[in-house]
Parts: C-alpha cells; structure tokens; sequence
C-alpha cells in the first residue's frame, strides 16, 4: 500500500471488517476509521494498515504544552483525524435552541420537553441522549424551565455545555477521564477581567438554580468552564452553530497559517485533514482564529481567550508573508510606499507604523484610529449592496493596502455577489471585477491561510464560474479548460464538506458542473 495515496479506498461506509468484508463490530482505536471483525483480523491487516493510521504522536512542551507532532509525510488533503464530541451543547452566547439536536427554535417550530421544560423540537429530541444532563437536573431540582423569549440571546443557555460536563464528572466517568484532562487556564483566568461574572453567572447560577451546591464546588464548575472555553470548537452544522469538546483534537497546537484543515461529518464529528505537505516531525496545526482576521485582532483574540501569546511565523512576520494584509498606505504626498509597525508582537510599547519607502510615521494609535473608524463604516456597510461594496473598495483604495483585511472582506463578499442572479447578465466591467476578485483572493488566501478551505474553495468555485462565463462569451475553449481545471481544485477543497452546509451544497453543485463542461467540452 502507497502511504501517499492513502488508503481511503478501504475506509468502509458500513461497519465490514476489512479484511474479509464480514459485519465488524470492533473499530481501529487509533483512526476509528475502520473495522475488524476480530482481533486477529486487526492484527494480520496492521502491516498495511499502519502506513495510513493515525498519523501523529502526542509530545509536550513548555510553551505549548501537549501538540501532536506527524510520525510521517502528508500530503494536502490527506487524513489526520476524525472523532466524535465528548460533549457539545449550546454556544456560551446563543438564542434558544433544542437541546436534543441543536438547532435553532421559537414558539412555532417547538414545544417543551415533557419532563423539564426545556425546548426541543419534538419526541426524537426529547430522548436524545444529548439532552439527558440539563432534562435530569431540572427535573430534579423540583421546577420546570420556560423560555418564552425566541428571537433574543438567552443567559441561561450559557450554563448548559458546562452543564453536560459536570454530568460527565458525576455519571460517566469514562469521558470525564478524557475531559478532566484538558487544558483550562485556571490561573490566568482567575486574574482576568471578566472571571468574576463568569463565576456568578455561570458558577454560582448553576449550583442555585439547579441546587446542586453540595455536588459540585464552585471550583469544579470554574475549571469545567475553563475546558471549555479553551477546547470548544464551533460546530456551524445548524444555525446557530452549536459547541463541541473532542479529546485528540483538543490537542492541536494553533499557528496562523496552520498546516491542517478542520471540518465536520454531518454527524458533528470533527475531520481533520493536512493543508499543506507535512513532514515527518513537523507540529500539526490548525486555526483557532479567523486567518482573515488582521494580526493584532487574531492576537488579541487568542491571548483574551486561549491565554497565549501567539508567535508563529505570520504573526512576527508584520507583512504576513509579503502580503500586506494589515498595512495602512503612506499618507504622505507622492508615496505609494505602506505603513506597518516594526513588530506586531510587541505587548508593552506599542511601535510606531513606518513607510516603506519614505521616512513618513504615524503612531500604533493614529494607526488603530483610522483602522477603528474604516471598521465602523464596514461594519454599517450593506453587503447585499453591490455598488455600495465597490464604493467602499474605492474610498478606502488609498488608505488600506490591496490585501488589507477590510478589502478582502469586502472582495470575498463581490466575489459571491456578481452573477449571483445571473452570470449571463453581468456587464463585462463586473464579470472583470469578480474575475479580479477571485484571483486576488486565492492568492492571498493560499499565501496566508491555505487550511481555509471553506473559504478557498468557494472562491475557486467562483472563480469557474466566471471563467466560463468568459469562455461562453469569446468561445475560447482555453478559457473553458482553464474553469474546468479550478472547478476540479474547488471540489478536492469541499469535498469534506456535509451537505446541510452551503458549502457542501456548492461541492454538489461543482460535481455536476463538471460533468456539464465535459459534455460541452466533447462537443467542441
Ligand atoms: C486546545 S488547547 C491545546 C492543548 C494544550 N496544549 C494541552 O496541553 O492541553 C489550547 C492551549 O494550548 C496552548 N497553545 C496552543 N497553541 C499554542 C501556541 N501556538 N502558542 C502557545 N500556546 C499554545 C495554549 O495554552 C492554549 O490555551
């Protein structure tokens, strides 16, 4: 077996050994990718099936604690990980949802669970082994829960994940064992500004409305609150998105530029797959940020909320890999030089932002003002709008680099807009701007974040359409080869991803739009 191939080939649908295709019961435990009918059939297919397992160990430092480090070469798309929750449950700022499946409720589409109260969307939900921790303990607590507001962020949702943990700790030691264990920065968040109303919102809330002060200390809920915080990850299977705490997966270390992808099985399994070539040695990683956030907005996101600093080599790199992506544009008469700050990793004196080409500076807080006040008109910005959306990109074209994150926000919102009604209608200026747009976007996006594959591979998928929409109008079949080719690119990146989400329903869409262009291909 070709370890670079991998042998996804094998990996089952069904729950049949692999070896002799019989009912297997017995998973891998270290892919829990495929089956074996018995030990012995596990052992005589290790050989081969080791090339393709699990392909990292579990190290620790004292920097970044426990990180997984590849035991061999990956290629990108190859597979790392896959496991399911220990825990999920509502995000820690959410409108209501069912707590049996997670998704999104009101008045309408819900009733109350019959035992504790708690909305649910029907009988499936109500028994969902998911929903047991939060329906046991308002039952017991004497009180039914009734949620009458909908539209509007709930506080008491925010005890409910922790919730779920602690019932882990009291009756299923098994997963606590897995949970317990990972990283919950109690001590930095002790001395963090908001500890104090996460201890009486969420600590003292939960042993007083579920009278439960003499099953769990306040520091007991404090440190689960901590797991997670740090170790959720957010699910965007429904809307709103739900959270879920994995146990390998928590290991992962962050970088900005991360070498691996994540996405989740429609089941809410999280799938982890190289970005990047790997070496044997090298960190594994992924994103804890937004990798089209600016660097001090992805710092600062990650110290307030990880409690590190982080170092990797984007963040002490001030123009991102030469990209630019959070430079300011000298203002000074006849420069086109771009301003940015010596170092973006300084914490203490903030450095001033210097040209590039002239001797012209601005202090970090000039710097901070002018990008503070473009930020409020993105944000009141329509992005439905699409002359309002080329408008914003030509004000601001002088002040902000080309890549600066506010244009790349704002050319990944026309990048879907143009054509969005009709590709066919779009006037030549605006299929040139998509085109530009798309462009400019993968190359960003392969330069700083190429494990967004969500992300690159819906520009890709644009990127196609625009291209055929140029073949269609010259009836240049390079045009159509050139679509065809990033069509390809635009499925290999989506195809992790599960239907329920758009981008999956655009891989669906890829998969069929290829098989068009063959069809029109043989024609011509
Ligand atoms: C999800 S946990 C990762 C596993 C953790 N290292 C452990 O031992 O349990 C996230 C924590 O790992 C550490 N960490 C992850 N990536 C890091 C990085 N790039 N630099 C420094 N610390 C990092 C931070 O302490 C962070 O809060």
């Amino acid at each position: 077996m070709d370890a670079k191939n991998g042998d996804k080939t094998r990996i089952l649908e069904s729950n049949v050994c692999v070896v002799c295709q019989n009912p297997a019961l017995h998973k891998c435990g270290g892919c829990h990718r495929v089956y074996y009918c018995n030990k012995q059939h596990q052992r005589d297919d290790w050989k081969q099936h080791k090339l393709t397992c699990k392909p990292f160990k579990i190290c620790e430092d004292e920097v970044l604690g426990r990180h997984l480090v590849a035991t061999r070469p990956l290629q990108p798309g190859e597979f790392v990980l896959q496991e399911a929750p220990l825990v999920w449950g509502p995000s820690s700022n959410t409108v209501p949802i069912c707590l049996g499946c997670g998704k999104g409720v009101n008045a309408q589409n819900s009733r109350s669970c019959s035992r504790c109260g708690w909305p649910v969307c029907g009988d499936l939900c109500e028994k969902s082994p998911g929903h047991l921790a939060e329906c046991r303990y308002t039952t017991q607590r004497g009180e039914r829960v009734s949620i009458k507001n909908f539209g509007i962020p709930h506080p008491i949702y925010r005890c409910i994940t922790v919730l779920r943990c602690l019932y882990q700790k009291q009756f299923l030691p098994k997963i606590w064992k897995k949970l317990e264990v990972l990283e919950a920065h109690c001590e930095s968040r002790r001395a963090s500004s908001n500890y104090e109303n996460d201890r009486v919102t969420v600590a003292e809330f939960i042993r007083r409305f579920f009278k439960l002060s003499s099953v769990f200390s306040e520091e007991d809920i404090m440190k689960v609150f901590g797991i997670v915080m740090v170790n959720s990850h957010e699910v965007p299977l429904t809307e709103p998105p739900f959270i879920a705490i994995y146990g390998t997966s928590s290991m992962f270390e962050h970088n900005c530029s991360a070498n691996c992808s994540k996405s989740f099985t429609n089941q809410g399994h999280i799938l982890i797959t190289a970005a990047q070539p790997i070496q044997e040695g090298d960190h594994l990683s992924i994103s804890y940020t937004d990798s089209l956030w600016g660097t001090p907005n992805r710092r600062y996101f990650l110290h307030e909320t990880k409690f590190f600093w982080c170092h990797c080599s984007r963040c002490e790199d001030p123009t991102e890999f030469g990209t630019n992506f959070s430079a300011l544009k000298c203002q000074d008469t006849n420069c086109s030089g771009l301003l940015l700050p010596e170092t973006f990793t300084e914490t203490q004196k903030l450095p001033e932002w210097v040209c590039t080409r002239c001797s012209h500076s601005i202090s970090s807080y000039s710097a901070h003002d002018i990008l503070e006040r473009i930020g409020r008109d993105l944000h009141d910005l329509d992005k439905n709008d699409v002359e309002a959306c080329k408008s914003f990109l030509s004000t601001y074209q002088g002040y902000l680099s080309d890549n600066h994150f506010y244009r790349t926000d704002i050319k990944y919102v026309l990048s879907q807009l143009l054509g969005q009604q009709s590709m066919r209608q779009l006037s030549e200026e605006d299929l040139a701007l998509k085109l530009e747009c798309c462009q400019a976007l993968e190359s960003l996006v392969k330069t700083i974040g190429v494990a967004e594959r969500r992300i690159l591979g819906t520009v890709l998928f644009e990127m196609h359409a625009a291209l055929a929409e140029v073949a269609r109008r010259s009836g240049g079949t390079n045009e159509l080869m050139k679509s065809r080719r990033i069509l390809i690119e635009a499925i290999e990146m989506l195809s992790n991803e599960p239907e329920v989400l758009p981008e999956g329903k655009i891989c669906k869409q890829a998969r069929q739009n290829l098989k068009d262009i063959d069809v029109l291909l043989e024609k011509l």
